[in-house]
């Protein structure tokens, strides 16, 4: 589960059914649990948790789909966390409106109504073709009284799937969200059944309209992959939860048939109950591998995970301060570069992102708009002051100036390599992240208690071109070591 999903734990039921009476009834001796193959129980637990969590009243027609709230938590949070990712380097921030597509929402609306509950600053805009949960949905929003923030559209069969974004040219949006019919036909749903994907004591009341398209859902993701080409950078981050693992290789597939490289994967586990999603963009937006990676890939999908976009170098017994002090100097040692240091990180925390430890306050923003620092590019520089023979004239290509002439957003839209740089303790991993080779590790890591074994992590946030990322890190690790 998402590390800020509320329910990791489990949940209390007990405490629960105190907190909402009408649960009482469904506890079951001896744990005190529910029984999950009750579709009654189970809309009551759904109904419990978004009161006493969330303070949402919801109602469901009795054959539609009844969600569960840790598992569409999981995606929400993840999404928080590409929207903060993606806002990271701009000006603006994290705080300015968020605008978000939920591609069939459902009669619940389950993901608006969450999304909108834990960040005031969203607004939606859903769709969806069943005409009874399009009534249900849209009961739902009206009585959590959050019409002003989402929006539903009516869509049928042979409207754009991405029908939203073609509704409203004019309009950016900052991602998409789907949790599509994931089967092909009745067969395949008794199929899935067989093989317990969907879990094997939960029960689903879903209809036929939420649960099979033509295709199944690679076929329906693939729709929309085809749809975003038209539509690019107008929408930030497309993404769709997939419920068959087989689906995110024929997916990635689509990808690469459309020479989309910019994609990002990860997995929501609620119990014995798996989800993947996955993610494009056809941005220059790069998002660290806690975000576009799965952490423990199933071995079936592992060579359709994405590259990696954060990589740690070791650093043998050093202390935190000369790190930082070594790291600044070979920074400013590199031509043409713009550096945003930590106190600036800082003064950018406020209220919305608490909680959020997504981002560390504490490390080095660096936009570059060509390679200055590869051996290549030095040597380049070189001839070029050779041949003129004096240095005159050609300020630019003396030593590193930081810039000073233009803002901030002027430097960030003009960059063409984004990274951020961290010293993390060395028993950080929050993710299956690229290490480098600790070359250079000499002797005993000293007792000193001001030494330690740091890494530096380097991200990518920004850019097209992967190699340079890569030199960039290789020659700041070269010479941190
Ligand atoms: C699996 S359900 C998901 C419902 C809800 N989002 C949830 O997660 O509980 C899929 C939903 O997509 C809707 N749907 C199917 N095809 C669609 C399309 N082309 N455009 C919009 N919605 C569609 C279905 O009616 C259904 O409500």
């Amino acid at each position: 589960m998402h590390p800020r999903n509320i329910y990791r734990d489990g949940t209390d039921f007990v405490q629960l059914s105190i907190v909402y009476p009408p649960l009482s009834k469904y506890l079951i001796e001896p744990h005190k649990t529910i029984d999950f193959g009750d579709q009654n129980a189970q809309r009551c637990l759904t109904e419990a948790l978004l009161h006493r969590d969330f303070k949402l009243k919801i109602q469901l027609p009795l054959d539609r789909l009844c969600p569960p709230v840790p598992n569409r938590l999981n995606y929400i949070l993840w999404l928080q966390d590409i929207n903060l990712a993606s806002r990271y380097i701009e000006e603006h921030g994290p705080y300015t409106i968020v605008q978000g597509i939920d591609i069939g929402t459902g009669a619940s609306a389950i993901y608006p109504l969450l999304a909108c509950t834990l960040k005031k600053s969203w607004k939606f805009v859903v769709s969806e073709i069943d005409p009874i949960s399009l009534e249900s949905a849209q009961q739902n929003i009206s009585i959590n009284e959050l019409d002003d923030r989402i929006h539903i559209v009516q869509c049928n069969a042979t409207s754009p799937v991405l029908l939203p974004l073609v509704l409203d040219e004019d309009k950016r949006f900052d991602f998409t969200m789907c949790n599509p019919p994931f089967y092909s036909s009745f067969e395949d749903v008794s199929q899935s059944a067989e093989a317990k994907q969907y879990g094997p004591n939960a029960v689903c009341t879903g209809a036929a309209i939420e649960m099979i398209t033509v295709g199944g859902e690679s076929a329906f993701v693939g729709k929309m992959v085809k749809e975003s080409l038209g539509i690019q950078e107008r929408c930030r981050w497309y993404t769709s939860m997939l419920g068959k693992l087989s689906s995110v290789a024929e997916v990635v597939d689509i990808f690469t048939t459309y020479s989309i490289d910019n994609y990002i994967i990860t997995e929501f586990v609620q119990g014995q109950t798996r989800r993947w999603a996955v993610g494009w963009s056809f941005s220059d937006i790069r998002l660290p591998d806690s975000i576009s990676r799965l952490q423990k890939p199933n071995p079936v999908i592992s060579k359709y995970v994405p590259a990696h976009n954060t990589i740690l170098q070791p650093v043998v017994s050093i202390s935190r301060e000369v790190l930082y002090e070594t790291l600044s100097t070979i920074l400013s040692s590199i031509g043409k570069i713009y550096i945003r240091f930590p106190n600036d990180f800082n003064e950018r925390s406020t209220s919305e992102m608490k909680g959020i430890d997504l981002e560390p306050s504490d490390g080095f923003l660096v936009f570059a708009q060509e390679d200055t620092w590869s051996r290549s590019a030095r040597r380049r520089q070189k001839r070029l002051l050779d041949d003129s023979g004096a240095r005159s004239g050609l300020d630019s290509l003396s030593p590193p100036t930081l810039t000073t002439m233009y803002s901030e957003e002027v430097i960030s839209s003009r960059s063409t390599m984004t990274c951020s740089i961290h010293i993390r303790d060395s028993t950080f991993r929050n993710v299956d992240v690229a290490m480098r080779d600790a070359a250079g590790k000499h002797g005993k890591p000293s007792l000193s208690v001001s030494k330690q074994d740091l890494n530096v992590e380097f991200t990518w946030r920004k850019g097209r071109d992967r190699r340079l990322f890569e030199s960039f890190c290789s020659h700041v690790s070269r010479n941190s070591m």
